[in-house]
């Protein structure tokens, strides 16, 4: 299985933003919706073998994280455009109003969940994968051997991890980069992924 965790800083834990203004009302969940798309799809098919956390962490509720498990959710319902992801999202999050246990899961649609996790609680849950924190200045992705499996990779979102996110993740996420500049986070997932593919793993 890939993972992909990422930190949503400023996006809406609820669904009160424009699907015709994501960048500005939802605290960039265009970003988020760009990243699901680079996780999931294929020309013509959908990765199976991919789960992704993403953790919400804006106005007016924080925070939420919701999990998109690949061996379950049906393509038809996670389709590649912004809009569509984004409505998933909306969703998701209304469903998330009523959570009060913070360690309580629902399943809004096969293989999409919300809870109240924080962005810790998500990279506690799983450490006993190998984790990886991509971030500039990292180990050289190409100089790594990868296991055959569980490979867990954390991101942030435009603003980046916080100094207080690293120094959590130090001794837990080993540090890798992909290459000499800063690049978006959809374009370092899709990266990720091709990447795997290239050198045979799962
Ligand atoms: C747009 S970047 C964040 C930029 C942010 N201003 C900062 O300085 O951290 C989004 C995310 O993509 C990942 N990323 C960007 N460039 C990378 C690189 N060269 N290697 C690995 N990951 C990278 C990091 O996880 C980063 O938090």
């Amino acid at each position: 299985m890939r993972v992909f965790i990422i930190k949503a800083n400023e996006a809406h834990t609820d669904f009160d933003f424009s699907l015709k203004d994501l960048p500005g009302t939802s605290g960039r969940i265009d970003l988020i919706c760009r990243a699901l798309n680079a996780a999931f799809h294929l020309s013509h098919s959908f990765r199976k073998n991919v789960r992704v956390y993403v953790t919400f962490l804006g106005p007016p509720d924080p925070p939420k994280t919701i999990r998109f498990e690949g061996p379950k959710i049906r393509p038809k319902i996670l389709n590649p455009d912004e809009i569509s992801i984004a409505k998933v999202i909306g969703k998701a999050l209304k469903v998330g109003r009523n959570i009060r246990n913070p360690t309580k899961e629902v399943e809004v649609l096969p293989g999409i969940f919300i809870s109240r996790m924080t962005f810790e609680d998500v990279v506690r849950r799983n450490v006993k994968m190998n984790l990886y924190l991509l971030e500039e200045g990292g180990k050289d992705i190409s100089n790594l051997v990868f296991p055959k499996d569980n490979l867990a990779f954390i991101l942030g979102d435009h603003l980046g991890l916080t100094k207080e996110d690293l120094s959590f993740l130090e001794g837990i996420a080993e540090k890798i980069s992909i290459g000499p500049k800063a690049y978006l986070t959809s374009h370092v997932i899709s990266f990720v992924n091709i990447y795997l593919d290239r050198v045979g793993i799962p």
